[in-house]
This record gives C-alpha cells, structure tokens and sequence, in this order.
C-alpha cells in the first residue's frame, strides 16, 4: 500500500471511530457488567461466562475461536473449582501479512460498592469524562479497544494477521496458561511475528507511554495454627502461645520502615546498577507531585524522582496484603483465632531467581519463629511465581508503536518499566522467543485494583486509534523489513 493510500485509510479508520465512540461505550458496559472475579471462588461462574460472551465477540468479528479447556484447580481447602478456558482466535492468514498476536485478561480484581466506591463497579458510568467501573482499565478497556481497531480494519481491509490470547486468570496468576503456551508453540505460536500486551499504564496522566520491562511477583502464605478452634480471650488469653501474634511478628520481619526488605540475601542477585542507567532514568519526565496525587498518600518513602522510580522498576518490593482469618469485621469479637495465615508478595527484578527467593524466606521466617519458642504450628508456602521481564525497545514493534503514538496523540511517547507484573510477559518471552511489548492505553490516575478504577472516554477511544494506527505501521515496517531481507539473501 502506498502511504497516501495508507493515510487515506488511516483517516477514514479514525472518522469511523469517531463516529462509533457510543457504541464501543455501549460494549464496555456490557462488558463491565459482568462480575468476573478470578480471586474469590463463588464468581467462578461469572469468569465462564465472560469468556463465553469474548469467544461470542471474536466469532462476530469473523475470527476463528478455540476455547481451550484447561481442566480444574485445587484450593487450599481441597475444593476442585473448575478454570476457565483460555481463548485462541485468528483472523486472516495472508503470508504478505505480519501476524500479530494480542494478548489481554477480562478477569478482574474483587470490588465491592462497599469498599469505597462512588458507583457499583459493576454498572460502568461516566462522570465527567471519565468511564468508571471494576475492569474499564485493567483489563476490559483495552482488549475491547483492540478488538474494535481490528473490526474498523475489517470493514476496510486486513493489512495485519491476527491472533488473540485471552484469559480469564490472570488477577489469580494465570493458572495454567504456561502449560498451554508450551503446547501451542509449535502450532498457534508458529507464525506469529509480534506479540502485544496492554495490560498495565502510562507513567503520566497524559502521556503516552511504551513498556519495554516489568517486575515478577513471589507470592507468600505463612499459615500460624494452634489448635482446631477459635478460643475466648478472657478464658485462655494470658496463658496461651497466640497464633496472631507470633504472624504479627513475623509479618514484622519482613520489612523496615525505610521499606528496605529484612530477608538476608535477597538483594544479593539484583543487577547492578550502571551510571548509563541512572542517566536514562534521569532523562525520563516523571511527575512527582501528580503521582502522589494519584495514591492519595502524603509522603512517598523517597523523594527524588530517579529513586521512585528505581525502586518501582529494577528494585524488588516487599508488600502484605493481608491475614486470612484475622477478624477484620466491624465492631468487638473477643477472640484468640487459631490459625491465621498471612498473604505477602515479593516483586522481584532480573536476575533474582524464584527458587532461591523462595528458600531465603521460608530460612528467615523459621529463623525468627525458632527465636519465639513458640509451640504453634508454621507453614510457609509460595503458591505463585511470577518471574520479570525485560525487552529490547529496538525490536520494531516498538519503532511501530511510537509511530502510531505520535500520529495519534501528537507526542512521542515515554520509554517505561512497570513495577507490577503480567505473569505471561515473560512466559512468552521464554516459549516462544518473539518478541513482546506492552502497548499501555490506560493514564497513570486510572486506579488499577483500587476504588473508583476508570479509563477516561479519551484514551479508550484514542487509545481504539493508536491500535488501528499501529497496524498500519507495523505492516509497513514488516513488509519493509522484509523487502530488505529478501534483498540480502539474493544478492
Ligand atoms: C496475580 N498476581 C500475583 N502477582 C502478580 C499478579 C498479577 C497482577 N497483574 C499484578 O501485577 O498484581
Ligand atoms: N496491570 C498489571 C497487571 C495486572 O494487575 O493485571
Ligand atoms: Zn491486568
Ligand atoms: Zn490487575
């Protein structure tokens, strides 16, 4: 295609969007609508059927669908709970064409209007510009938006192949997709050329924003029991070893007010950091005071720029979540709990390996319970690791995707790590070897996991643009590429 031809396209794509933007509206609340928690057990179903209602979706746009069955899950109480299965669809097959492969969640978070939020989480409303609702940002919005760009193409012409890998685990640590990635190496994954993850957000409120690195994730459960039941603390409470305090105390190990972990050893393998990296952190436009804004807390634990983001980016964290156990209603309840289970996580950096993290934590929790002389009973487990990842920002994915950006909101966009993890990031880096990019379309204030979680009306529908725009550039740089290539092996 001509680029004449192409920016012809490319205005006649963005006018249909334009004229579109309730009805891509229409299919969020739709979307939203769904209460498909992956983390608590009784949603189950409503995971299913979110991902029968996107294999409805990719079907109506002419794609060929694969919902994979991946079989079931044990809880830690022994419960078997069925997993929902992961989506693999394709549209076009054109060898002329990149094939691209999108990957995106439409599990959520756990929300509840009673948490704090202005509006049900479930009903997607728009106040002032802004589309709130559990899931618009993290991760409905954007898979909708992609899914859209390829219908406006569709309705013109395919210059990309698609493929789209869509799961419903993700919030729960997509639970047997590295199985599936494996398996499918050398069938679904064998013509891929790029794969795509918009699953996390710009570093700014307005600027745009490309991804090239985000942390892993060790998940920690320290279980502390003292019998088979619950005991009244004016009866037993004085006299008995508690189970909440020897976990209080232990959670207290973990980290120190300066946020510096406690473990021994673990910062042994973090890379090293060079004066070539500081000064790239140094050039990155980062708002201090906008970011605070966004948390809503008052006083960060750092106070420069490059060590915020030196330490959401290539440093590990140490975060708790919470007891399992613990009483946490309103109100008093006089009661020794007698076995409670701590939640924290370790998001780790290259090159800490999950392994070894996993041994220094059990080694200094048992270190510090031994202290205690306590006669409970302590389990320490990792039930989930996620491991970092990190890629090349000359791949020309990213050559594409900066493109787009700049046609699209007018600016080049910032080159970015994220601190928080998409488990397949790495999967696929490993399995397949293609290379991957994260393609954020949410703004930095869209409050993922948190209350009043929004994307604004903007950036979901500039953000359904920069996609399309982004397949008319990676096809160019592909066929390009390609020509070049072609050229080499005759000469
Ligand atoms: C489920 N999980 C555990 N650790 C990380 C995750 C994935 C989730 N996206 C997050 O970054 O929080
Ligand atoms: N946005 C980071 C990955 C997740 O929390 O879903
Ligand atoms: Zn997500
Ligand atoms: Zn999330």
């Amino acid at each position: 295609m001509s680029s004449s031809a192409s920016s012809v396209l490319e205005t006649q794509i963005f006018q249909y969007i334009d004229v579109h933007q309730s009805d891509l509206i229409k299919d969020l609340k739709e979307w939203v609508a769904v209460e498909s928690d992956s983390v608590q057990p009784d949603f189950r179903k409503e995971v299913i059927r979110m991902m029968t209602l996107t294999a409805d979706r990719l079907a109506a746009l002419g794609a060929t669908v694969n919902s994979v069955n991946l079989g079931s899950h044990q809880l830690p109480d022994g419960q078997d709970l069925p997993l929902p299965p992961v989506i693999l669809g394709e549209l076009g097959k054109d060898p002329q064409n990149p094939t691209v492969c999108f990957y995106g969640h439409v599990d959520v978070q756990p929300a509840k209007k009673e948490d704090g939020w202005k509006t049900d989480p479930y009903t997607l409303t728009e106040i002032n510009g802004n589309l709130y609702g559990r899931g618009a940002t993290d991760n409905k919005g954007p898979v909708l938006a992609w899914i859209n760009a390829v219908e406006t193409f569709r309705a013109l012409k395919l210059v990309v192949n698609f493929k789209f890998v869509i799961e419903g685990m993700e919030e729960a640590g997509s639970l047997g997709l590295e199985k599936l990635l494996e398996e499918e190496n050398q069938c679904f994954f064998s013509d891929v050329d790029y794969i795509v993850i918009s699953d996390n957000l710009w570093l700014s409120n307005k600027k745009p924003a490309l991804t090239y690195g985000s942390r892993g994730n060790a998940c920690f459960s320290v279980e502390v029991e003292c019998g088979d039941k619950d005991l009244h603390s004016g009866t037993f409470g004085g006299i008995i070893h508690e189970p909440m305090t020897d976990l209080i105390a232990l959670l207290d190990s973990l980290v120190d007010p300066t946020g510096r972990i406690q473990i021994p050893g673990i910062y042994d393998s973090v890379t090293a950091l060079t004066e070539e990296e500081r000064k790239l952190y140094e050039s990155i436009e980062f708002d201090l005071e906008e970011h605070k804004n966004n948390s809503g807390v008052k006083k960060f634990l750092y106070g420069t720029k490059e060590e915020i983001l030196l330490h959401l980016w290539r440093y590990p964290s140490l975060s708790i979540h919470g007891i399992e156990g613990a009483f946490h209603e309103p109100g008093i309840k006089t009661v020794i709990p007698a076995k409670v289970i701590g939640k924290f996580s370790i998001r780790q950096v290259p090159h800490m390996d999950l392994l070894v993290v996993k041994r220094q934590v059990v080694e200094h929790l048992e270190g510090v319970f031994s202290k205690r002389n306590s006669p409970n009973k302590l389990k320490v487990s990792m039930p989930l690791g996620a491991k970092p990842w990190l890629a090349d920002i000359n791949d020309p994915l990213f050559k594409a995707a900066r493109r787009a950006i700049k046609t699209v909101f007018g600016e080049d966009p910032d080159f970015i790590r994220d601190g928080s993890t998409v488990p397949v990031a790495r999967m696929f880096q490993t399995i397949t070897q293609k290379s991957v990019m994260m393609f954020p379309i949410g703004a930095a204030d869209d409050g993922e996991h948190s209350q009043n979680e929004k994307i604004s009306r903007h950036n979901y529908i500039e953000g359904t643009k920069v996609f399309a725009a982004f397949f008319l550039e990676i096809s160019k740089l592909h066929r390009h590429l390609h020509k070049t290539s072609n050229m080499e092996t005759n000469n």
